[in-house]
């Protein structure tokens, strides 16, 4: 492809993003690779500029914009080589016209900078949730025995940390091939030690999806105990056998929950839990570095539900945890109402319990948790919250 054809190309390609952004579609990265599944032609440099010049777009435009072609308007307004390519010739886009409408830049829909001032999250820092995501890896405790790391890594504060830059393939490399590595972002290897999970103990993950944090919490048991991994989502669930399996977790026992009848499941563990980690389903406020569209997807109305259902998950896992046990909150936000003001709530709906600050190695207090955000702190962003029932 001509670089005019690949501007082209993902001008219709951001086109698909945005619909599907507005209708509830298939994420970025999927419409990405479906687009180009039938066009045989483009070869893996073509895959990667269009790619490369689509995410462009879509972190330049806060609001959502009126076109694909509005939004890589936006991009050219500020890089003349760009611009230069919109000539009307064979595959490439139209010319600008010099009225043209282009998309306003920013960084996220304005009620969610309003969302996030409130929250006390300057702009500077909202920016920087639309840097570019290094490649951060957690080491397997559980399989490290003679481990070589692949080459370019450098320590992070995360105890079994290291970070790559963004581009690092390792998923080919023998140490990833043999689960002594894991692809983990440093702000969820920190959620994890939040919990202090510690050999022997029972350990439940009432939201563990795919098993990221499940994983890690296994390490940190060395395998030993009861560590339970529960899910709503079937197919999320399913991913995690073969996870643990590769990363020497045989520890790891999965629960399939029923919405909104969560606790038939677990009633046996009531009042015996060690520690819960609930990693709520939240906005993903913190995770645009890899998913920067998910802002433009985001409605007032969905946060409104997901708020709603963390304060009942809370509330749930309470009853899970043992008399001097402890229970840590998690979401990848930096919105108060799935953080300090949420956990405030806990609180205030039950008074045997009490906030500890977690001592990480990086985080702001923001109340009774910490925050962790890609600005301060190079991590996603999170909110962290441990509680004591006392
Ligand atoms: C933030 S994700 C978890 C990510 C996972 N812990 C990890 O580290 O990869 C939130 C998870 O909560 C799950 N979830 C949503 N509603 C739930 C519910 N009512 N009970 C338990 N899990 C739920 C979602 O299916 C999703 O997998």
């Amino acid at each position: 492809m001509t670089p005019a054809a690949r501007v082209q190309a993902a001008i219709e390609v951001l086109d698909l993003v945005i619909e599907a952004a507005r209708s509830n579609g298939a994420p970025a990265d999927r419409l990405i690779a479906d687009w180009f599944r039938p066009r045989r032609f483009a070869g893996s440099g073509d895959r990667r500029a269009v790619r490369e010049l689509a995410y462009r777009a879509i972190r330049a435009c806060g609001e959502v914009p009126q076109s694909g072609r509005a939004a890589m308007l936006r991009v050219a307004a500020e890089d003349d080589q760009l611009a230069a390519l919109f000539d009307g010739s064979r595959h490439a886009p139209a010319p600008i016209a010099a009225d043209e409408a282009m998309a306003a830049s920013g960084v996220a829909p304005q009620w969610l900078m309003d969302r996030l001032a409130a929250s006390g999250v300057s702009e500077t820092e909202a920016a920087a949730l639309l840097d570019r995501a290094p490649l951060d890896i957690r080491v397997n405790t559980l399989r490290a025995g003679r481990l070589t790391l692949p080459e370019g890594a450098e320590r992070t504060v995360a105890a079994n940390g290291w970070r790559y830059p963004p581009e690092a393939r390792i998923e080919q490399t023998p140490a990833y091939a043999s689960g002594a590595i894991e692809v983990q972002d440093t702000g969820s290897q920190l959620t994890c030690e939040a919990l202090s999970a510690r050999p022997a103990e029972l350990v439940i993950d009432l939201c563990a999806g795919a098993g990221g944090k499940t994983l890690a919490l296994a390490a940190a048991m060395e395998n030993r105990g009861t560590l339970v991994a529960c899910d709503v989502d079937r197919t999320r669930l399913s991913r995690l056998a073969p996870r643990a399996e590769r990363a020497g977790a045989t520890m790891v026992e999965t629960v399939l929950l029923d919405p909104n009848r969560e606790i038939q499941a677990l009633e046996r563990f009531a009042g015996k839990a060690d520690a819960v980690l609930v990693d709520a389903p939240c906005s993903g406020t913190g995770t645009w570095r890899r998913n920067p569209e998910a802002r433009w997807r985001l409605t007032e109305k969905q946060l409104a539900r997901y708020v709603e259902t963390q304060a009942r998950l809370l509330d749930m896992a309470a009853g899970l945890v043992r008399p001097g046990g402890r229970l840590v909150f998690v979401t990848c936000s930096l919105l108060d109402d799935e953080g300090a003001t949420q956990a405030q709530g806990f609180l205030q709906r039950h008074p045997g319990w009490q906030a500890l600050l977690p001592a990480l190695p990086a985080g702001t207090a923001r109340r009774q948790g910490i925050r962790l955000s890609p600005f301060h702190d190079g991590t996603d962003g999170f909110f962290v919250a441990r509680f004591g029932c006392v």
